[in-house]
C-alpha cells in the first residue's frame, strides 16, 4: 500500500480518538443503555466476574459486507474519515487476497480454494485501538493475551507494543515502516486442520508514549460451518477440531475473550 495512503488512514485514526469524548460518543457501542453492539466506539463491557480488563479504547466498524455497514456509527469527524476507511478496506482485501491464495497453495489446495469459500458475503470487522499512556506499564495490559476470532488479521501500527507467543516466550513484533502485519487466526486454524496456528498476542502498554492500530479481521459468514477443509483430512490426518457453526464459536469466542482464555482449545478434538 501507497505510503501516502497508510499515513493517511493514520492521521484519520489519531484524528477521530483526538476528539472530545462526547463527540466521540455519539458512535458509542452501548445500545439502549445498556448492551454493548459489535461496532461503535468504547470498551469492552464487563460480563463476567473475572474478567480482564484492557487499557485501550476501541472502535469497530463492520466494512464488509457493505451491505451490512451501519454507517449511523461511521464518524464524520474528521470528514475523511468515512472516505480513507472505504478506500482501506478495498485496498487491504487486495493484499489479504495475495496471502489467502498463498496460503491455499502452501496447503496443496486450488490458488483459488480460500477466496472462493470466503466470497462476497463474509463479514470483515474494522477495529482501530487507541492505548494512552500508561503510568504503570509493569503492571497493566492494553490488550491481554488472544488470538484472534479470524481467518486472518492485518494490523497497521504505529509504533511497537505488539507481542507474540512462541512456546511459552514473548517476543515483540518490531514496526518496519509502512509494513502491514498479517497474522493467522482461528478460521484458519480450523480451515487448515491445524496446519497453520492461530497466534497468540498481546498488547503491552508504555508510560511514554500512546500507540494507535488498524486492524481488519477477515472472517467468514455467520452461517458457515466451520470445520477443517475436506481435502485436508483423511485417515492418516483426521480431523482435529469439532464442527461448529461461526455465529456459535463467536459466541464462545466473547466468553473466552473476556477471561482470558482460548476458544480455540474447546473446539479441539
Ligand atoms: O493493537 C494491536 O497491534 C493489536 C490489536 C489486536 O490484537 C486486536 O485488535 O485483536
Ligand atoms: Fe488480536
Amino acid at each position: 500500500m501507497e505510503p501516502s495512503f497508510l499515513a493517511e488512514a493514520m492521521k484519520a485514526t489519531r484524528e477521530f480518538f483526538n476528539l472530545p469524548l462526547e463527540e466521540k460518543q455519539k458512535y458509542s457501542n452501548i445500545v439502549d443503555g445498556e448492551k454493548l453492539g459489535m461496532d461503535g466506539y468504547g470498551n469492552d463491557m464487563v460480563v463476567k466476574e473475572n474478567q480482564v480488563l484492557d487499557w485501550n479504547d476501541r472502535l469497530n466498524l463492520l466494512v464488509e459486507p457493505e451491505a451490512l455497514r451501519t454507517y449511523r456509527l461511521w464518524p464524520t469527524q474528521p470528514p475523511s474519515f468515512r472516505d480513507i476507511l472505504s478506500e482501506y478496506t478495498v485496498r487491504c482485501k487486495a493484499a489479504a487476497n495475495l496471502v489467502f491464495r498463498n496460503m491455499a497453495k502452501i496447503l496443496n489446495l486450488q490458488e483459488e480454494h480460500l477466496v472462493n469459500m470466503i466470497g462476497e458475503n463474509s463479514i470483515t470487522q474494522a477495529i482501530f485501538n487507541y492505548y494512552p499512556q500508561c503510568p504503570r506499564p509493569d503492571h497493566v495490559l492494553g490488550l491481554k493475551a488472544h488470538t484472534d476470532g479470524s481467518i486472518i488479521t492485518v494490523n497497521f501500527a504505529d509504533a511497537e507494543g505488539l507481542q507474540l507467543q512462541r512456546n511459552g516466550v514473548w517476543y515483540n513484533v518490531p514496526i518496519v515502516p509502512n509494513a502491514l502485519i498479517m497474522n493467522v487466526g482461528d478460521i484458519m486454524e480450523i480451515l487448515s486442520n491445524g496446519f497453520f496456528k492461530s497466534l497468540v498476542h498481546r498488547v503491552v502498554t508504555n508510560a511514554e508514549k500512546e500507540r494507535l492500530s488498524l486492524v481488519l479481521v477477515y472472517t467468514l459468514e455467520l452461517e458457515t460451518e466451520l470445520e477443517p477443509v475436506s481435502d485436508l483430512v483423511d485417515d492418516k490426518r483426521p480431523a482435529r477440531y469439532m464442527k461448529i457453526k461461526l455465529h456459535d464459536y463467536m459466541e464462545k469466542y466473547h466468553d473466552t475473550y473476556a477471561t482470558g482464555t482460548l476458544a480455540i482449545d474447546g473446539v479441539k478434538i
